[in-house]
């Protein structure tokens, strides 16, 4: 999961130190811990730089841009609120917020937890421990808080008043890494549309509390409820943000059309599909690169592809089949990107073989496994065949690979770094890949060696003989091929 594992084991190991020994880990299981920052800048001036523009109208461009600035992080607190489940999971979890901010291009400077039955209505964190995060957002001079949560719109405005920082969510930040990698006209349509989606029910929070900051004057001077100005421009925005949104998703659908189609003759064609998928870093570019040779983007970074790629491979025995590299999945993915991604992740469902990677050296596979499959199963995904993949065999601890292939019915572990496990990986695919079944005997004429190719690729060769009149085989076929060869068939 880390964007630098390194670095935050050493937070882990801080973390578990400040819960033995630092008397500001109270009783009410709030803790604090430094980070020993280090965002890398070059980057981050990298991807601002990418920075998609809405193309908006001038109004909404004002709502919008606000809404970016707003993310635009860069000295971030972290903050966790967590009821069940464990104090590890829930560090695991803070952990995992700190490597999607770092992603995002900001700068972690401490995360803090706390544990109640249920997050504060009002401010999320009680209000004591908000005053307490106000603290330790002075003293280290952040500008940001980000919430492990997805925040209702009254508990962000109720923690940015007593914070007095910007408060974002986990969900729009997971958003706005989105926004960052989008490169496709579709993929950047899909998170334009989840982040006009998040931000819709929240305009009408987002305009008060602007209203507050400035002191109450936009709203100031009219009884309480009239329908100031503030409130006819968040109408308007309203209604552009719809018309906006119905624009998306019509033009989604035109491209969900264009990709259906060519899935369909791909299919049509009977080759056979493998799908890629799995938690976010876990190395799925990195194994479909040493499958194919792909040249796909890898990065210790989360959400690094968004784009679905689909590369032909090939099984020792000659037959073709396509492999699609996929968007990661994290935990709690914000809804509205999976509503976005839907059609693309709905290639996995239609798919003969699932993939499924998970890094091996990561605290906490299973859940991260588990994860996956909630995604998977929303989409229509959960009758593929699945092979768990457990990546990063070389980094992994021995027992946790061990646990892993021993939980699971079908696993193998390999490691895209060294290599390892990749001929059994290869054997398994061309195992588990359908095979053609209708077996015929056919004479193709010497001018047909298109078909004769066609056979090699999609069909089964059993035998050939050249003779005299054409070339004589005996394969095993589809009933897509069969139709073509009907007029060679003896
Ligand atoms: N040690 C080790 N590192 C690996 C291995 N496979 C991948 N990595 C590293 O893990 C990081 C993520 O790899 P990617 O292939 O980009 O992972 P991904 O699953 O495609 O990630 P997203 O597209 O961001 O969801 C990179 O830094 C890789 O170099 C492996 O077998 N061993
Ligand atoms: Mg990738």
């Amino acid at each position: 999961m880390a964007a630098r594992p390194d670095l935050l084991d050493g937070r882990a190991a801080a973390l578990a130190a400040e819960a033995d020994h630092d008397p500001r880990y109270d009783s009410d299981g709030f803790l604090i811990e430094d980070s020993g920052a280090d965002g890398d800048q070059f980057d981050r001036q990298e991807r601002a730089a990418l920075r998609r523009v809405a193309g908006l109208s001038t109004e909404l461009q004002d709502v919008t841009e606000v809404e970016y600035r707003q993310l635009r992080l860069e000295r971030v607190v972290l903050a966790g609120v967590w009821g069940d489940g464990t104090a590890l999971d829930a560090e695991n979890s803070l952990r995992e917020l700190s490597a999607l901010a770092e992603t995002a291009g900001s700068t972690v400077l401490a995360g803090v937890l706390q544990r109640r039955q249920k997050p504060d209505p009002g401010t999320w964190m009680g209000s004591g421990k908000a005053q307490e995060l106000r603290d330790i957002v002075i003293a280290e001079g952040a500008d940001t808080v980000v919430a492990d949560a997805e925040l209702t719109p009254s508990q962000r405005r109720g923690l940015e008043d007593v914070v007095k920082v910007k408060v974002i969510d986990r969900t729009a930040l997971i958003l706005d890494i989105f926004a960052q990698h989008a490169k496709s006209k579709e993929g950047k349509a899909q998170v334009e549309l989840a982040q006009l989606q998040y931000l819709l029910p929240r305009l009408r929070g987002w305009g008060e509390s602007m209203s507050r900051q400035a002191g109450g004057q936009a709203a100031g001077g009219q009884g309480m409820g009239s329908r100031g100005p503030g409130e006819t421009k968040i109408e308007l925005d309203r209604r552009r943000i719809n018309t906006r949104i119905s624009k998306l998703k019509h033009e989604l659908t035109g491209m969900k059309t264009m990709r259906d189609t060519k899935r369909h003759s791909r299919r049509a064609n009977s080759v056979p599909s493998v799908a890629i998928a799995g938690y976010t870093n876990a190395g799925k570019s990195s194994i479909l690169n040493r499958l194919t040779g792909a040249g796909v983007l890898v990065q210790n970074q989360l959400f690094a592809t968004l784009d679905p790629t689909v590369r032909r491979a090939e099984t020792a025995d000659g037959r073709h089949y396509t492999l699609a590299d996929t968007v990661g999945f994290v935990r709690e993915l914000p809804h509205q990107l999976v509503e976005a991604f839907r059609s693309t992740l709905e290639e996995v469902a239609d798919s003969d073989l699932l993939l499924h990677v998970v890094d091996g050296s990561h605290p906490d596979p299973e859940s991260q496994i588990s994860a996956v499959r909630e995604v998977l199963a929303d989409v229509g995904a959960h009758d593929v065949k699945e092979v768990i993949v457990v990546n990063k065999a070389d980094v992994a601890d021995p027992e946790v690979l061990d646990r892993l292939l021993r939980g699971e019915k079908h696993a193998i572990a390999v490691s895209a770094r060294t290599g390892s496990g990749f001929a059994e990986l290869l054997e398994l695919i061309a195992a588990e890949l359908p095979r053609p079944q209708i077996r015929i005997e056919v004479l193709l004429p010497y001018d047909r060696g298109d078909l004769l190719s066609s056979l090699h690729e999609e069909g089964e060769v059993l035998d050939t003989e050249h003779t005299a009149e054409g070339t004589h085989v005996h394969a095993k076929v589809t009933p897509t091929l069969q139709a073509e060869l009907a007029a060679y068939v003896l």
